[in-house]
């Protein structure tokens, strides 16, 4: 093994930053969303991303892939600033990540297999055995059955929906797996069945993960790390975004009466506010 190949190694260890956003400004017109983010994701860690809404969670997010361009700040994926890469680059990056959006955003008049096969077939990725033997694998690894393979999604539940959209995701062997609200509209057991198939998901392959979620169950159960942030527009001009950055035991406990009252669901002042603002 020669020298490179050792640098190689020690960036794909566990615990190197596979995404680092530093000072990461984004704007929308006149309206400052994100200001001067930090975030250092280190490989094989589970991110959620919570806070009220509107606060930026899914700006933060897509900015972290590339799919939003800040106004100033960069990110970096596995030390590739994504502002710098050309189309095919970010291509080539892009491959290296699986999404799993809010409402699982499968084609309507393509049946499971085909929507599971999608990145694969976009990508020209392998022949047909192999394609069709990888969808029957990620479908069993979400817990579906071989014959929904045949089914289109209206034919399915949201919760399978979901799973449908872990496996697209997981097709690729991505990475980075992002989750936007992995949970929503599902009811309690539903939730915790994805729950389970994030925990067993990173159990099996080493993945980095970031999930934003209104759900603190999920926050609490999937992830390593929690961050929470917090509307620009409510700030002091002083204060950071980030109003927590640590382990879920901690937020219970945290020093920003604003964290305790988000993860125990009171309204606090916010109702006040909110009463105020209507007259
Ligand atoms: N493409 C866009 N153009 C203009 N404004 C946008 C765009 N995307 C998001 N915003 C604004 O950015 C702010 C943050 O939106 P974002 O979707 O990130 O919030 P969120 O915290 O994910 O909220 P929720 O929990 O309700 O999904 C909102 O005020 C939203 O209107």
């Amino acid at each position: 093994m020669n020298l490179d190949e050792l640098d190689r190694d020690d960036e794909n260890e566990p615990g190197a930053d596979l995404v680092r956003a530093e000072n990461l400004s984004v704007m929308f017109g006149r309206q400052m969303v994100l200001r001067n983010i930090q975030l250092s994701i280190p490989r094989g860690q589970t991110l959620a991303i919570i806070g009220e809404s509107g606060c930026g969670k899914t700006v933060l997010l897509k900015t972290l892939v590339g799919l939003v361009k800040p106004i100033s700040g960069r990110v970096l994926f596995d030390d590739d600033d994504l502002a710098k890469l050309d189309d095919k680059r970010l291509t080539e990056v892009r491959k290296r990540m699986g999404f799993v959006f809010q409402n699982a955003a499968l084609f309507d008049s393509m049946t499971i297999r085909q929507n599971v096969a999608f990145p694969l077939q976009q990508h020209r990725m392998a022949d047909d055995d192999e394609i069709n033997e990888r969808v029957m694998d990620r479908l069993a690894e979400v817990g579906l059955p071989p014959e929904v393979a045949k089914k289109r999604p209206a034919e399915l539940s949201g919760g399978m929906r979901k799973r449908v959209g872990l496996a697209r995701a997981l097709i690729m062997e991505p990475e980075l797996l992002v989750y936007d609200e992995p949970t929503t509209g599902l009811d309690p057991i539903m939730s915790d069945v994805i729950n389970e198939l994030i925990l067993g998901t990173r159990r099996r392959f080493p993945v980095t993960s970031i999930v934003v979620t209104h759900d603190m169950h999920t926050a609490r159960k999937v992830a390593d790390r929690v961050l929470m942030l917090f509307p620009r527009t409510r700030l002091a001009e002083h204060e950071s975004q980030v109003l927590f950055d640590g382990p879920p035991s901690d937020l219970e406990h945290a020093e920003d009466r604003r964290v305790r009252q988000f993860v125990r669901g009171e309204a606090g002042e916010r109702l006040n506010e909110l009463i105020a603002a209507r007259g």
